[in-house]
């Protein structure tokens, strides 16, 4: 079964509709809906406006040309029936997509509109387009619905790594990247030259520290850390954030540093709150720890590419004023997409041959990056 259309883009003509580039990753890019001069949060379902109404709190995600993903009716009805039962509560713990139509005119507009952005979009990415596809889909805006919302994205990828590694597969996956960077750099422009200086400088937080953070203040302390938050009202129970002192537990010496952002004291609360009790992580890590299977090891495709689905995710935390004035947190995994084990098979098994051989599970790759795995991290701590 098919899953349903929700809107036919086609009924847009007319209605005065603009997009705005949100963002992208190697198969879809996302636009924002802009009506100037009207405010769609206010509209009523009726008639014309109807189509209006189904756009509120909504941005559009469509499929890049050239790639091996497949088309989103497909991923839709994989994510209604494949991944939605995985989570007790798939409302509340998945980012809602809905299908829509689109049509030429709509794409070449989208299409425009990056040709515009093109400068400022990822260099990798720069000149790909949107696919001249029947369907795209609507997906719920987890982003900040205002300016002083505070707001967590990160890829909660490989949870369960393997025992036998001192670096998770995310963070190997990071030094190889490095390694890769560090080649092309030596080889060609400049901004791989910059690109490369960027990812040794700055590692990536470890997906693994998010998890930790249930039960372990100092990774806490590195996840709160790295969003460089600063406290704009302090609350009475807790010491409010510092650079030094990123969860507030103790006094604090300063509240603020050079490019931190200014957050509701109660907000840096309720993420903390969130980081230690949530159970969607926990639930995320048993799907992923369920299936396991390894690219090289498995027998059973279709369950590789749930597993592989589940390992590439993003997950989503908006903390936000309530209607109440109490403070609200929504927690929510995107980009949940089937994946096309067909065509990824022999990179998959590719890059673990090479984070294996080159020792990049083990962290003795030669020249040695550093990461900011949390075993590693673990590791310098204890010695
Ligand atoms: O191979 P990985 O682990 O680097 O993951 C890829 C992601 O890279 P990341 O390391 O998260 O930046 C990659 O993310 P980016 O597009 O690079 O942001 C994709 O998510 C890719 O999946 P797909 O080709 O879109 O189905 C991801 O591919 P798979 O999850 O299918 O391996
Ligand atoms: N539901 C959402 N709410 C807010 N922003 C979003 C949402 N979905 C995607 N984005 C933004 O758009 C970017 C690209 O979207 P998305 O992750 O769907 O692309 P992708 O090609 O499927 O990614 P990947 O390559 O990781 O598979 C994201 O990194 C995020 O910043």
């Amino acid at each position: 079964m098919s899953p349903k259309l929700v809107a036919d883009l086609a009924y847009l003509k007319g209605a005065d509709c603009q997009f705005r580039f949100i963002g992208e990753g190697a198969a879809n890019i996302v636009f924002e809906f802009i009506f100037p001069g009207k405010d769609i949060t206010t509209i009523q379902d009726d008639g014309d406006s109807k189509i209006l109404k189904i756009l509120q709190g909504k941005l559009l995600r469509v499929p890049k040309a050239n790639t091996k993903a497949f088309p989103h009716p497909e991923i839709l009805q994989y994510w209604e029936s494949s991944i939605s039962p995985l989570f007790d509560n798939p409302q509340e713990d998945l980012a809602q997509q809905y299908l829509v139509r689109l049509d030429n005119s709509i794409v070449s507009e989208l299409n425009a509109v990056l040709e515009d952005e093109d400068a400022q979009r990822r260099t990798d990415f720069q000149g790909t387009k949107v696919a001249e596809a029947e369907y795209g889909m609507l997906v719920e805006d987890m982003r900040k619905k205002s300016p002083t919302d505070l707001l967590l994205e990160f890829k909660p990828k490989w949870l369960t790594p393997s025992p036998t590694a001192t670096r998770c597969r995310n963070c190997a996956r990071e030094a190889y990247r490095i390694h890769k960077s560090l080649r092309s750099a030596s080889s060609q422009s400049p901004s791989s030259d910059q690109d490369a200086a960027a990812l040794l400088s700055n590692p990536p937080l470890c997906p693994l520290e998010c998890l930790a953070a249930q039960s372990s203040p100092s990774s806490l302390a590195r996840v709160i850390e790295s969003m460089n938050l600063s406290a704009t009202s302090a609350s009475l129970d807790t010491e409010p954030a510092t650079r030094e002192n990123p969860t507030g537990a103790q006094p604090a010496v300063s509240l603020d540093g050079e490019g931190m952002e200014e957050v509701d004291e109660r907000y840096r609360v309720a993420l903390v709150h969130w980081l230690q009790t949530n159970s969607l992580l926990p639930k995320l890590r048993d799907a992923q720890e369920k299936l396991d299977p390894a690219p090289e090891g498995t027998t059973d495709k279709e369950e590789l590419a749930l597993a592989m689905t589940l390992r590439d995710c993003t997950c989503f935390v908006r903390i936000s004023e309530d209607t109440q004035g109490g403070v609200k947190v929504e927690a929510k995994l995107a980009d949940l997409d089937k994946k096309n084990w067909e065509a990824k098979l022999e990179y998959w098994k590719e890059l673990e041959e090479k984070l294996k051989e080159g020792g990049y599970y083990e962290g003795v790759e030669v020249p040695r990056v550093g990461t900011r795995c949390l075993w590693e991290v673990e590791g310098e701590e204890a010695s």
